[in-house]
């Protein structure tokens, strides 16, 4: 069982130097000054902020700016210390009617539809595949929270909704996590739903490389943890126009 309270510990960063090799790459780096070392684009250090059981932490913040990288960090800290967490993007879905593919009673599948914006009969009686984008994504949620999860795990929160029901879904979510103790691990480029979803703790990303972290009880803490992301590159020295690929040397137009 997991423990009731838990402070996480987000460091993430990424190397600059490509997974695969090639000429290409190699003349980039050495345009770049990036050499097969270094080059590291930090999203965070040491950034903390605690959860409970039922708590809601909402990543928002530009594209590029480390929402997911953050989240996934998130989750798996999560997972090793024993929480059963269930991300959105790793259910998959049979083709049967939305009420049979929902555990339990059909009363408690009804009122989670219902919860998540699918409360319409003609709706509850499709299959996903019949189902819109933004209805998928829905049932998507509906059938995470009936999978008994500890913590659901959703990017692209509300992405493919319109923004009424978006709020709508943000401000039932938040009523779900307190009824059933289920958290919620959020990520969304929209800043529209902050209010209604009135996340328990809300980190926002920016490109510079500050990380903000809101808690409910308006505490404030500004973190510059990261390094900018705008570019995506160290500053830019002269190319010495030479490439190395795997120990091989060799002279490129840039020399
Ligand atoms: N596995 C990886 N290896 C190297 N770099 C990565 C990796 N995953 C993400 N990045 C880089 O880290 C930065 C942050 O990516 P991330 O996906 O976390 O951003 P995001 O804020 O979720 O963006 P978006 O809103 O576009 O999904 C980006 O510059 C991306 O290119």
């Amino acid at each position: 069982m997991p423990s009731p309270a838990q402070t996480l510990s987000l460091s993430v960063s990424h190397h600059f130097r490509p997974r695969v090799n090639s000429t290409r790459a190699s003349v980039v780096m050495d345009q770049f000054g990036i050499d097969f070392e270094q080059g590291e684009h930090i999203i965070a250090r040491d950034l903390q902020f605690s959860v409970q059981p039922g708590s809601v932490v909402l990543f928002t913040g530009e594209s590029g700016s480390g929402k997911s990288s953050l989240l996934r960090s998130a989750a798996e800290q999560l997972k090793a210390a024993g929480a059963r967490v269930i991300s959105l993007a790793d259910l998959t879905l049979d083709d049967r009617c939305l009420v049979d593919l929902l555990p339990g009673a059909v009363a408690d599948g009804l009122a989670l539809l219902a919860a998540c914006g699918l409360g319409e009969a003609q709706l509850m009686l499709r299959t996903p595949s019949e189902l819109s984008d933004g209805q998928r994504y829905r049932f998507l949620l509906a059938l995470a929270v009936s999978q008994q999860a500890d913590w659901i795990v959703a990017d692209e929160f509300t992405a493919t909704l319109d923004r009424r029901l978006a709020r709508v879904i943000a401000s039932n979510l938040s009523r779900l996590a307190n009824r059933t103790g289920i958290g919620f691990l959020l990520v969304t480029t929209h800043e529209d739903i902050v209010d209604d979803l009135a996340a328990d703790v809300h980190i926002r990303c920016r490109l510079d490389g500050e990380i903000e972290v809101t808690t409910s009880d308006g505490d404030l803490k500004k973190k510059r943890c990261g390094s900018p992301t705008s570019s995506g590159s160290p500053p830019r020295p002269s190319p010495t126009g030479r490439t190395s690929l795997g120990g091989i040397i060799a002279a490129t137009a840039s020399g």
